[in-house]
């Protein structure tokens, strides 16, 4: 990830829903289109047409993508999505001199160094920029965590798998919750409460924890409701959300000494920048007892740009 490479590259970000693909050039994207991936049988009918219709100026030979599921080796499946691909094949069948293939979260905490300040929200008091490792965390499909740690000029990044940690209460009321949860799962992850599916965990936890019947709910049901107050139950899901995620983000900038910040990511809170702000999220995340002090000085953002995974992407230094 050291300096950006100039050379044309097609870039994207296939997610569970949408594909996004988009043209880089020196560390900056264009021709962006949005894909339902629903409409195609498979990853080499979308992106061929993608590049089938872009200029024949514009036509790269070097690709990179970053992919929502686990990439090692050249079988490449999606977690939430009917598509698996050979990296090689599809590099061959689509006529590529390169194909680069990385997880999507490690491609958005790529983008990190490359965020214009407009794109970075700030949750709690503005602060200073800061140098020194830095976390990212975002509840989406699932919660993607991982560092960036800063290395002679250069960045290394740390994928690692922190969705997966356990899930810390840290009040009486969440360790309730918690317990109810541990009825569902033996072992309750991090990812079982902050993800879109953990919100409406945390809503039927609380539910069985009030004694009544929960609605069936999705996500978005969960956060629509709590946003119009409608539901004083949604209203403290979303409340216990943001709160869990300050005590797992805090944790994250002890754990690694992310004096450099903590980025936040993912789709959901992006919907919801003020309500988020305004959260406990924040407070939480400095209610480190002895170590408050460290945690304050430590600067929060919401990453605003829509898909930072492009961004990692078209920053991503080029196979020769
Ligand atoms: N308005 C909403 N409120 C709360 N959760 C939502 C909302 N809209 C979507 N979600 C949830 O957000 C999750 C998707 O997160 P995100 O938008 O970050 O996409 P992602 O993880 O990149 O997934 P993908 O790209 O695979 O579709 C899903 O669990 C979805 O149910």
């Amino acid at each position: 990830m050291g300096k950006s490479m100039t050379a044309l590259r097609v870039i994207g970000d296939i997610g569970g829903t949408y594909a996004r693909f988009a043209v880089a050039e020196r560390g900056k994207y264009s021709e962006l289109q949005h894909l339902s991936v629903s409409k195609y049988a498979a990853l080499k009918d979308a992106l061929g047409e993608y590049l089938a219709a872009l200029p024949r100026d514009l036509r790269p030979t070097r690709g990179a993508l970053a992919v929502a599921g686990p990439v090692s080796g050249d079988e490449v499946k999606l977690t939430n999505l009917n598509w698996s691909f050979s990296i090689t094949a599809l590099k061959a069948d689509l006529g590529m001199s390169s194909l680069v293939v990385v997880n999507d979260f490690a491609a958005t905490a790529m983008s990190v160094p490359y965020l214009p300040e407009a794109d970075c929200y700030p949750i709690g008091p503005p602060q200073s920029k800061t140098s020194g490792p830095v976390g990212v965390i975002g509840p989406g499909t699932g919660l993607g965590v991982s560092a960036l740690v800063p290395d002679a000029g250069r960045w290394i990044l740390l994928p690692g798998e922190g969705g997966h940690s356990t899930l810390p209460p840290a009040t009486q009321a969440e360790s309730l919750i918690v317990e109810v949860l541990r009825t569902h799962w033996p072992h309750v992850s991090a990812e079982r409460a902050l993800s879109g599916a953990g919100l409406v965990n945390l809503y039927q936890a609380l539910c069985s924890i009030e004694g009544k019947r929960p609605d069936p709910l999705s996500p978005a049901d969960v956060t629509d409701r709590a946003m119009r107050g409608s539901d004083p139950t949604c209203v403290k899901a979303f409340e216990v959300f943001c709160s869990m995620l300050g005590t797992v983000a805090g944790d994250l900038a002890l754990t690694i000494g992310a004096t450099g910040g903590i980025y936040i990511a993912g789709g959901i809170l992006l919907r919801f920048k003020e309500a988020f702000a305004s959260s406990p999220f924040r407070d939480r995340f400095e209610d480190k007892g002895r170590f408050q002090d460290y945690l304050r000085r430590i600067p929060t953002l919401l990453i605003l740009e829509e898909s930072p995974a492009l961004l990692g992407l078209a920053n991503l230094p080029l196979e020769p």
